[in-house]
């Protein structure tokens, strides 16, 4: 039986009771699992461990892990803060017996302050002498804030919650009938060709050259034409939408009027100046633009419904928490931290680039007015692109300053465009020292709270392919025609950087520690919370590089779609039902290899009985991927809204993003729940294939072509057609298969 004991939190023992080890104190949010292709009889991994919750010693108290797919175990749980020290084993234990248990061999393993010591090594059982099995496992432990941990796990369960929906189970697995073999239908990937049609374009863009461009440039100052490599102008200067932002910018939110207790928002809308004067009676939150009949602000008609591109607001043009959370950071957070600045560091070729333009694309979708700096992109323009690795030498003092400029205009560029009202801005450079990251401290203090992030990569084999990638992708190489030579020149780079790199240990930071290797990686938390960054923590922990596909498609068409009435909860028509047999025959070969696939869909009857037929993986109803819910309107077509209900139907066309129907939804409302679903997706390892309907989709499939939120009501969702989207270790990329006409 495991040995060891846990201590509890002397505060004694730290001296004056600093919290020194509690890393900014927290809960510690461990997550455990173990993966094994052998299953042994019906034995169950559990894990026990030196305190209560993990049974203190006791095997028939030991947790049971549970099953994440055919060969994956897990868990996770919450150590209070006051346990220093937690020893733990990983335990095999019959299904329904307490005996026999077999540990695994070896010592304890230990969380001390938070952190695992020693390496998460195999776990190892042994049968007899000749029986032996090994489990890979994966500990992850991060300090999280009990409030955040609270906030985003009740979000998250809350979309779990299984529906009540017609009785039918919310998770089945329908095994496939005897005799029929999931790998035996060879040849077939041929047939998927022949269904394959042109996706919209899609380029694949390096994510550096989609990144801000300095001001200076846009105006003509400091970044002089004669100074722009054609390489990075072709790409981004930014549509004369962001340019006209500057033409009118809203008083600072402190410089407005606030009545007690009330909270102004600009969110739903652009302000027109000769109404300039309304702003100051608004009181409400975002909540769509939509039933007149119901209440709403005095100050929604001053807003032109826009959610287009310039629109300036001082809020996220969003719904529920995310519009409630910045409401409560107006009213009690103090001003700097109504602006946040996601500060990267780490060595060329960690991921900085990659992670910062994710973050990117997961705030905007969610509604948050969010900016990507790159500073690479801000040297280039102002230096070219053929610098050579000495440039990059921390004792060239040229080089030196000229980075240091750089950083700085960029940095000056985003306090500016925080303080017309952006909120985050994602500042991405190697930031190395501690003397640029205080050099960016003192630019950002009374503007903007500062968070670190490391990306830290200590396998040498995803280092070399992330270098092999650069050479390939980066602006700095593209005329360079021999990769060695280039490939040369960036390891030189990089030997520069390692010289002087200093690891954060500074201000509130988030470390990304071998995140992507699939194995073993932690992200270290220290000083964070509020809202945003709570969410920020819990997006990075759930992301990884793991290439899978994710396959969305429409139910196939129902009753309602042929009479053209939206929303119910009709059946499938004739056309529908032929969809779902060649949707389960496109899955089947589709994911022929696939054993941990999951097929995910709504709780109504035409998503369901679309993947009826599909077998042998486990299906997943959620709630989450309902169709919008049209209030009033269910069961209506266009036409009978139009006819009866001009002005709800004229609100909608004016603004179809927020619009809300009378006790139902807007687009915005949607986007909101189906947050954990985008988490889910991000989370998962295997391909999942989501049926589910055109609103819900839309939203889905803007997060990952990265389309702006005024863009998703409209974007085009046609029915028996699967889009594919292959999760890379380059990014997003997107095939479309059309089975059927509509
Ligand atoms: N956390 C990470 N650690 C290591 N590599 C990563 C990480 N995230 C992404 N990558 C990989 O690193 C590659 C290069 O990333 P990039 O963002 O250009 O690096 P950087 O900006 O640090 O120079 C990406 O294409 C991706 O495959
Ligand atoms: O936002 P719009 O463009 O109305 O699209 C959403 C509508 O699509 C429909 C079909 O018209 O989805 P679904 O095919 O899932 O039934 C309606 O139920 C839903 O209200």
């Amino acid at each position: 039986m495991g040995s060891g004991s846990s201590k509890n939190l002397d505060t004694s023992s730290h001296g004056s009771g600093e919290e020194k080890d509690d890393h900014g104190g927290g809960q510690l949010y461990v997550s455990l699992k173990m993966e094994n292709h052998k299953l042994k009889g019906d034995l169950v991994p559990h894990v026990y461990g030196s305190v209560p919750l993990v049974g203190s010693w006791d095997t028939s108290k030991a947790l049971p892990m549970e099953r994440e797919s055919t060969s994956m175990w897990e868990l996770s749980f919450v150590v209070p803060p006051n346990h220093e020290t937690l020893d733990f084993k990983f335990l095999l234990k019959p299904k329904y017996n307490n005996v026999p248990c077999i540990e695994e061999e070896g010592s304890n393993r230990q969380f001390m302050g938070g952190k695992l010591q020693g390496v998460a090594r195999l776990a190892v059982f042994k049968f007899n002498a000749d029986d032996i099995l090994e489990y890979q496992v994966l500990i992850k432990a991060d300090r999280v804030s009990p409030f955040d941990l609270a906030a985003s796990w009740r979000a998250y369960q809350e979309n779990l919650e299984p529906s009540t929906v017609r009785g039918i189970p919310d998770v089945s697995i329908n095994s496939l009938p005897d005799g029929v073999d999931k790998g035996s239908s060879t040849s077939l990937d041929l047939d998927l060709e022949q269904y394959l049609v042109p996706a919209p374009a899609t380029p694949v863009v390096y994510a550096a050259n989609l990144t801000e461009t300095p001001r200076s440039l846009k105006h003509g100052g400091a970044f002089s034409k004669g100074d722009v490599s054609t390489k990075d102008t072709c790409v981004s200067v930014d549509p004369p939408a962001t340019i006209k932002e500057v033409e009118f910018v809203v008083p600072d939110p402190p410089k407005l009027f606030h009545p007690p207790g009330m909270v102004e928002s600009k969110s739903a809308g652009t302000f027109i100046p000769q109404q300039k004067q309304d702003i100051f009676r608004a009181i409400f939150v975002d909540r769509g633009v939509g039933s007149p009949r119901l209440v709403k602000s005095a100050s929604a008609d001053t807003l032109t419904g826009s959610g287009k591109p310039g629109a300036k607001r001082s809020m996220p043009a969003a719904a529920g928490a995310v519009a409630a959370a910045a409401v409560a950071d107006q009213m009690l957070g103090p001003k700097e931290d109504m602006h946040l600045a996601i500060v990267l560091v780490g060595l060329p070729a960690r991921g900085k680039t990659f992670t910062a333009a994710k973050l990117t694309r997961y705030l905007r979708w969610l509604g948050h007015d969010t900016k990507h700096f790159n500073i690479g992109k801000y040297r280039r323009l102002k230096h070219g692109t053929n610098q050579s690795a000495d440039f990059f030498r921390g004792d060239n003092p040229e080089g030196m300053e000229a980075r240091n400029e750089v950083a700085a205009l960029a940095m000056d560029d985003m306090t500016t465009w925080m303080q017309e009202g952006g909120q985050v801005g994602i500042f991405d450079a190697t930031n190395s020292t501690s003397e640029r990251r205080n050099m960016l401290i003192k630019m950002a203090e009374g503007k903007c709270k500062i968070i670190f992030l490391e990306t830290i990569c200590n396998d040498r084999q995803i280092i070399e392919r992330n270098i092999r990638l650069k050479i390939q992708q980066s602006p700095d190489y593209a005329d360079e025609p021999d990769f060695e030579a280039g490939y040369q020149d960036f390891k030189r780079r990089l030997d520069n950087y390692e010289k002087i790199y200093e690891p954060v240990n500074e201000g509130s930071y988030i470390k990304m520690i071998d995140m992507v290797s699939g194995h073993g990686g932690q992200i270290q938390v220290n000083n964070i919370s509020g809202y945003l960054p709570g969410r920020i923590v819990f997006f990075l922990v759930n992301t990884h590089l793991t290439p899978r596909p994710i396959l969305l498609t429409r139910h196939g068409e129902s009753l309602y779609n042929v009479r053209s009435r939206i929303g119910g909860d009709t059946p499938l028509s004739g056309n529908g039902e032929l969809y779902a047999k060649k949707l389960t025959n496109f899955v089947e070969k589709r994911l022929k290899n696939e054993r941990a696939a999951s097929i995910w869909t709504s709780t109504l009857q035409r998503t369901i009985l679309t993947a009826n037929q599909i077998v042998g993986f486990p299906k997943i109803q959620w709630r989450a991927l309902d169709e919008i819910n049209a209030g009033v309107f269910d069961g209506m077509t266009y036409e009978e809204v139009k006819k009866n209900m001009p002005d709800e139907y004229e609100s909608r066309k004016r603004d179809k993003l927020r619009y809300r129907y009378p006790r139902g939804e807007s687009y915005l409302d949607v986007i909101q729940r189906l947050e954990p679903v985008i988490i889910e997706l991000e989370r998962q390892r295997a391909p999942v294939v989501v049926v589910s309907h055109q609103a819900v989709l839309r939203a889905l499939y803007a997060y990952f072509a990265d389309r702006p939120l005024h863009e998703i009501p409209h974007i085009e969702m046609p029915l028996h057609t699967i889009i594919e989207i292959q999760m890379g270790v380059t990014g997003v990329q997107e095939k479309r298969y059309k089975l059927m006409d509509s």
